[in-house]
């Protein structure tokens, strides 16, 4: 199944005073998705923000949010989500205690249900969920924070998932040190959801057309499907 290249620029790495600017801007540059990253201090040493920035950036922009909860447990909190606005909704396979829940859950609110496996987490943790979900995030990072290297032994976890994903409707997402350096390697193993912050953010509002263009292109070489 072809699926087909989608930008996810994260808003981590934003100026929140400025939320406004970044997201209209980030819409207009070409995002074809807005990525939340959303940290609790417990899963993740890192605090971002929760479900009230959902919603503030929900106003802004009518591309979809791809919310990926860095929590645990999620479950308290996804209805929430799903209220404040979240399309997709992503859950990590180590946040327990009962992903398969967690998915059904998400589903059930009428979202969009992705599963997320840190980089030491073989692809076998979401095998067993794959009929629950319509995307699965390999985290290319250990999760936490932005601006950090890209980790490219998970490339070829991508393709595993994508060998395991064949034939079914199901989103490949890499997350953490996307550039248009790692894009090709990215793409090239699979992924087809790209999510990207410092790359994507770098410079402010006057560069992100050209950030994610270059990101694009980038990956769409690597794959023969740039024009
Ligand atoms: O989930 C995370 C980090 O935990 C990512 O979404 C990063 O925030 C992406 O930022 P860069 O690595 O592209 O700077």
């Amino acid at each position: 199944m072809t699926r087909p290249l989608r930008l996810a620029p994260s808003i981590l790495s934003a100026d929140f005073a400025a939320i406004g600017e970044v997201v209209r801007g980030l819409d207009l540059a070409g995002a074809d998705w807005i990525h939340l990253d959303v940290m609790d201090g417990h899963f993740v040493p890192n605090i971002s923000f929760g479900p009230d920035m959902v919603r503030a950036v929900r106003r802004l922009t009518p591309k979809p949010l791809d919310v990926h909860l860095m929590i645990a447990p999620a479950d308290p909190y996804l209805a929430a989500f799903a209220e404040a606005g979240a399309d997709v909704i992503t859950v990590h396979a180590e946040a327990g205690p009962h992903l398969h829940r967690s998915l059904q859950t998400i589903r059930a609110l009428g979202k969009r249900a992705g599963v997320a496996i840190n980089p030491a987490t073989p692809e076998s943790a979401v095998e067993p969920v794959l009929d629950l979900v319509d995307l699965v995030l390999v985290m290319s990072v250990n999760p936490g924070f932005g601006g950090q290297a890209f980790i490219p032994a998970v490339c070829e976890k991508v393709r595993r998932i994508g060998a395991m994903t064949a034939g079914r409707d199901i989103e490949i997402e890499i997350d953490g040190g996307i550039t248009a350096e790692t894009a090709p390697d990215a793409a090239r193993a699979g992924a087809n959801v790209l999510v990207a912050g410092s790359a994507a953010l770098r410079g402010g509002p006057e560069r992100y057309a050209d950030n994610l263009q270059a990101i694009r292109q980038a990956a769409e070489r690597a794959t023969g499907t740039w024009a």
